[in-house]
């Protein structure tokens, strides 16, 4: 790696080091506190959940496309900065929605070692055809 690229990417791996999945737990915590303070003045958070659900879930959305957008291109370091922000609005939704991150965690462990091809294909698949969907293979 060069001189330039490490200095660059300095600010990452200081990050990296004591950070792991508990964050989002501890985000939540933090983002609840917030949304219970209702400091709009203070909090980005209290300010965007008294925005109202469908400004929360705008963001949402517009962080996913800035984050699609980075990754199409290759971007890595902007993927990275872009995901941050996305997973902080998912957290923000959340909150706004009243669901724990205990409950995500479940779904997800709950689909643990199911192959996602064979889920798929033990879908029913009769609502699909009767609301005639043409989705891409
Ligand atoms: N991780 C984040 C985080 N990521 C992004 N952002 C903010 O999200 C905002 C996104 O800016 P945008 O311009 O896209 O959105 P916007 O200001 O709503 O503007 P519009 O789209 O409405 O025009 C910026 O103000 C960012 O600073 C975040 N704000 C807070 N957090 C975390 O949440 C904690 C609580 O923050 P507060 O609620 O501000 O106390 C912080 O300690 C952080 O850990």
């Amino acid at each position: 790696m060069r001189k330039a690229e490490k200095r660059i990417l300095a600010p990452l791996t200081t990050a990296i080091e004591g950070a792991e999945a508990g964050i989002l737990d501890r985000l939540w915590e933090v983002v609840e506190d917030r949304r219970r303070s209702g400091d709009t003045m203070t909090s980005h958070s209290a300010r965007l959940i008294a925005r109202g659900t469908a400004k929360v879930a705008q963001k949402l959305g517009e962080e996913a496309v800035e984050c699609v957008i980075e990754a199409a291109i290759g971007n890595r370091k902007a993927t990275v900065l872009e995901s941050a922000d996305l997973l902080y609005h998912l957290v923000v939704v959340w909150v706004d929605a009243g669901i724990r991150p205990q409950e995500v965690w479940g779904e997800l462990a709950r689909r643990q070692g199911i192959s996602g091809i064979a889920e798929k294909a033990s879908r029913p698949q009769g609502i699909l055809r009767a609301a005639g969907t043409r989705k891409l293979p």
